[in-house]
């Protein structure tokens, strides 16, 4: 089956989305998400002006020849913009070999491993209080797993915390906007969030927390310590891992589970991490760490190291790379949790899709393929918009991670 084509299709229905079409000389075609939030224009021509002429009259059915083609043959390897338009290639040649297939994707990984897909969805509140009752409200959807943030006294805008409470979206401004941080203050307001989350809940409810990045290694050893009491599901982020060692410091004091990997893009960003055991749970997604191909090497090896996958689902991930993870969650033997932000119902409707929510689990749904297509007529309604994502500054004005 040859590829006798492929476009590249951007849209904005509340946000940015790069959508990757291949189409075959069999009348099938697939679709991959491509977005990379705040840097989209980049994968857009990485596809447009590289991948695409290289991979016309391809055989559409050589999905690990392909993407060894384009990792090993553009010399440049790894990176988010090369490993977004990897996966984009990737899953859509998924997509086609489901469809030839006539079978759901899930399928051709190996088959369900669960009836269904767990997933986490975000509370947030500009204070203890409202975040209390967010989190109800998630419970009272059937949610099992939730993510909760709260503003911090004496900090104008916190990461996590929005107006919009269901559709999340940080790239909110042409150019980036300022945030203000200070570690003191966050350090002493956080457990008194999860403390009031265990007085009112319980402990049935799973409770997640997202660091984003912000802390040294020995404060979050601090935080970690200081949840233990609330049993947290995992601290996500809780520094920024550049330096992977520096985890050992956190694991040394706290028995809080950690999360790391939404920014990372290749196996050999998680490796570290992974095979000195620093980490319980992988974030890396469909989009930005090579596509299914390699995200199932990446759940192998953390499979050998008691690491589970929690893949990244915020907004700025299309329904396409949902449709994509929930089928490979569906399969993948050490699944843990799937983060999943709702999209806008415009954005939904771009992308028509089989997954469906019920009682905190999301199933991908028994289409052939990965089960999410897209509406090009009405997501040419919507052009692209400038956004990017904020900048963070300590309260002296030293530029700090976001
Ligand atoms: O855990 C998460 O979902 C995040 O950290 C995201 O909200 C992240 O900030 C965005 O995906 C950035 O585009
Ligand atoms: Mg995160």
């Amino acid at each position: 089956m040859k590829i006798t084509d492929a476009k590249v299709i951007v849209t904005c229905p509340g946000r940015n989305f790069v959508t990757l079409k291949i189409f075959t000389d069999q009348g099938l075609y697939g679709i991959g998400d491509a977005t990379l939030n705040g840097r989209e224009k980049s994968v857009v021509s990485y596809l447009e002006d590289y991948v695409i002429p290289c991979i016309i009259g391809m055989d559409a059915h050589r999905i690990e020849d392909i993407w060894q083609y384009l990792y090993r043959g553009c010399y440049w390897r790894r990176g988010p913009v090369t490993m977004s338009a990897i996966a984009a290639v990737d899953t859509a040649l998924w997509d086609i070999k489901a469809k030839a297939a006539n079978m759901p994707l899930y399928q051709l990984l190996g088959g369900a491993s669960r009836e269904a897909v767990m997933v986490y969805g975000h509370a947030n509140g500009a204070d203890i209080e409202e975040t209390k009752d967010e989190v109800g409200k998630y419970i009272d959807l059937g949610y099992k797993a939730i993510r909760a943030q709260t503003g911090v006294p004496g900090i104008p805008s916190t990461y996590g915390v929005s107006k919009d409470k269901m559709y999340y979206e940080p790239a909110d401004a042409e150019l980036p906007s300022a945030n203000v941080w200070s570690t003191t203050k966050y350090l002493d307001h956080t457990p008194k969030l999860f403390e009031a989350l265990r007085n009112t809940y319980g402990f049935d409810p799973h409770l997640l927390h997202d660091v984003h990045h912000r802390l040294t290694p020995i404060e979050a050893a601090r935080l970690g310590k200081s949840l233990e009491p609330y049993r947290l599901f995992w601290m996500e982020d809780c520094v920024a891992v550049d330096n992977q060692e520096s985890l050992h410091r956190v694991r040394e004091h706290t028995v809080t589970p950690l999360a790391i990997g939404e920014i990372f893009n290749t196996i050999w960003d998680c490796k570290t991490l992974i095979e000195q055991e620093l980490i319980d749970y992988i974030r890396t997604t469909v989009v930005h760490a090579g596509g299914i191909t390699h995200l199932r090497q990446i759940a192998g090896l953390a499979a050998l190291h008691h690491v589970k996958t929690g893949c990244h689902g915020a907004t700025d991930l299309s329904p396409v790379c949902m449709g994509a993870s929930l089928n490979f969650n569906l399969w993948v033997p050490n699944f843990g949790v799937q983060e999943y932000m709702r999209h806008t119902e415009e954005t939904d409707t771009v992308f028509p899709h089989a997954y469906h929510f019920e009682d905190g689990f999301l199933h991908p749904g028994d289409q052939p393929g990965h089960g999410v297509d897209i509406d090009e007529n009405l997501a040419a309604k919507y052009p692209y918009q400038r956004a990017c994502l904020p900048v963070n500054r300590l309260e002296d004005g030293t530029m700090w991670n976001w």
